[in-house]
């Protein structure tokens, strides 16, 4: 099984009497290599050897795209369960942030995006994205599992199933 993390850093836009509504914008990246290439999904990846989850997801956020975050600052917001054909797959750590530094810039990996809440592009997300990461962008909780099958590599394989428990504790 695989660990990993996904980070959305979020910007901007508090509602006022004068601007209702949410106009806050989260970061994307458009993946240029490896699973899900093309896809936009948060910063993110898998865990080395001895880092912790949150440590990932600072790491991963840095050298996709060149933000820097504390660590302490990120948020939990979710737990995902990946399983392709009965087996799980992946295992992936949710954080939000609206603290960070610095300006995202293209890397060899991805080329980030900033998208208004209301415009981010579902069509072009993994599938399951749009299940759990409106709740996730407006501050819930989640702990999904999402079942593909068809074999490797799990962005080939069809979505099958899927099961949300919304405004749940989640540690780390
Ligand atoms: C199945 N539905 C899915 N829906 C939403 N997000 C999904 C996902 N499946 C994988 N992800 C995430 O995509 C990132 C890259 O995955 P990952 O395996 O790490 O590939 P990547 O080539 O980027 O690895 P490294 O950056 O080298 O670690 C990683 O954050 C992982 O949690």
């Amino acid at each position: 099984m695989l660990e990993a993390t996904l980070c959305f850093p979020l910007r901007g836009g508090e509602t006022t009497a004068d601007e209702p509504g949410d106009r806050r914008e989260v970061l994307l990246i458009e993946k240029r290599r490896g699973l899900g290439e093309g896809w936009y999904n948060g910063p993110g990846g898998k865990l080395e050897d001895g880092e912790t989850p949150r440590e990932c997801a600072v790491r991963e956020t840095r050298e996709e795209v060149g933000l820097q975050i504390d660590p302490d600052d990120l948020e939990k917001a979710g737990e995902l369960t990946f399983l392709l054909d009965g087996a799980v797959h992946t295992f992936c750590h949710v954080y939000r942030t609206a603290a960070f530094a610095g300006e995202p810039i293209a890397t060899e990996e991805a080329r980030p995006e900033w998208f208004a809440l209301e415009d981010v592009p579902y069509d072009r997300m993994w599938e399951d994205d749009r299940l759990w990461l409106p709740g996730v962008l407006c501050g819930r909780t989640v702990r999904g599992e999402f079942e593909f099958s068809g074999g490797k590599p799990l962005d080939e394989a069809a979505f099958v199933d899927h099961d949300l428990e919304w405004d749940v504790a989640v540690h780390d």
